[in-house]
């Protein structure tokens, strides 16, 4: 009899980014410095002509999936879940080895229901490992992309780390304007300067943005790296003070604050708040502290899906401290807020 195999999950980087943005730049400057490593790609593309598997650099390890039927919203997770499952069946029988995958969006993807095929499809949860969302954002273009294109404001919203590629075409002031933009509409995640994709692979591959552990990073820093120069973590991860809203754009940051919770009123309030405001919530991250329960809770959720997890021990119970950020399209935060507390346990 033979044994069976026991795979690792895969880890999955979903790159997302509006047209142009520089996914496939960034990838091929990835393929040219990993060639120890075995990366599949998936490609989604709109429209019946896939060119980004053309201009990937053939000559690497490298594997292309394509997904070419055009209208994401509907056909995407059918689709993705299709190909997922056909690879996974393939690493099973041996036929494939590969180390990971590397999922890249269509630039006219709204990045939601991606996302959700990871959490929604049991096989995949299993033997998938969703590492990060990482969104490019062409710094020549932006600007009219959001006033243009909704998607490119939630392919902001979505990111656990935000590539701003061509600075090379814009002033220093104008950069900075659009960093700042940008940070007004996300400010978990962190954001990184790269000229032609030349990052290190370490910026953007094995983030463990959804691994459930107990670090609530909120960060209002800006992580700005120069591909020329050796790379230092001048990287500021700073408490949100009190500033709960950030106002330009329709989306905003929210972050809810309390300490212990009564585990069943805060369960009913997550219920009503994905029920009402679920297709507005882009992302939202939870670090939770339920009265008489020593774990935190963590809780982590894309629109109407959501997920519940223990995580570690409070190290020092004094110190229980319950926050939740939400990314979402405006919020009655303060209705929402006075509903909050009101899960503050007695
Ligand atoms: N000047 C400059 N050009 C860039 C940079 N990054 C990418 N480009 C160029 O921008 C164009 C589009 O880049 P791609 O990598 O094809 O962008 P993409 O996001 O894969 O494009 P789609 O698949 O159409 O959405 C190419 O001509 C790239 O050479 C950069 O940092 N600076």
């Amino acid at each position: 009899m033979t044994n069976p195999i026991i795979l690792q999950p895969l880890p999955v980087t979903l790159l997302t980014g509006f047209l142009g943005s520089g996914k496939t730049t960034l990838i091929n400057h990835l393929l040219e410095n990993n060639r120890n490593e075995k990366i599949i790609i998936i490609e989604n593309e709109f429209g019946q002509i896939n060119l980004d598997s053309d201009l990937l650099n053939a000559h690497c390890d490298i594997q292309i999936v394509e997904m070419t039927n055009g209208c994401i919203c509907c056909t995407v997770q059918g689709e993705l879940t299709n190909a997922l499952h056909k690879l996974h069946a393939q690493r099973i029988a041996g036929e494939l080895t590969f180390d990971r995958l590397i999922i890249e969006t269509t630039g006219l993807a709204d990045p939601a229901p991606i996302i959700q095929t990871f959490f929604i499809d049991d096989l995949i949860r299993e033997t998938i490992k969703l590492d990060a969302i990482i969104t490019l954002v062409d710094a020549q273009h932006i600007l009219q992309h959001l006033n243009e294109h909704r998607v490119a404001l939630s392919q902001i919203g979505f990111a656990d780390r935000i590539i701003v590629t061509k600075t090379d075409c814009i002033s220093e002031q104008q950069k900075n304007e659009i960093i700042s933009r940008i940070n007004k509409i996300n400010n978990k995640a962190a954001i990184i300067v790269a000229i032609n994709g030349q990052i290190p692979k370490s910026q953007w591959i094995d983030i463990h943005s959804f691994d459930l552990n107990d670090d609530l990073i909120i960060n209002k820093g800006f992580l700005v790296i120069n591909p020329l120069k050796k790379i230092e973590t001048n990287f500021k991860i700073l408490p949100l003070q009190n500033q709960t809203q950030s106002w330009t754009d329709n989306i905003c940051s929210y972050l809810f604050e309390a300490g212990e919770l009564d585990l069943k009123k805060i369960g009913s309030f997550m219920e009503n708040l994905v029920e009402q405001y679920g297709n507005d919530m882009l992302r939202y991250k939870g670090v939770l502290a339920i009265k008489d329960n020593p774990q935190r809770l963590i809780v982590q959720g894309v629109h109407k899906v959501v997920g519940f997890d223990y995580g570690s021990s409070w190290q020092d119970p004094s110190e229980k401290i319950s926050r939740l950020v939400v990314i979402s399209r405006i919020l009655p935060f303060d209705d929402l807020n006075q509903e909050f507390l009101k899960t503050i346990a007695s």
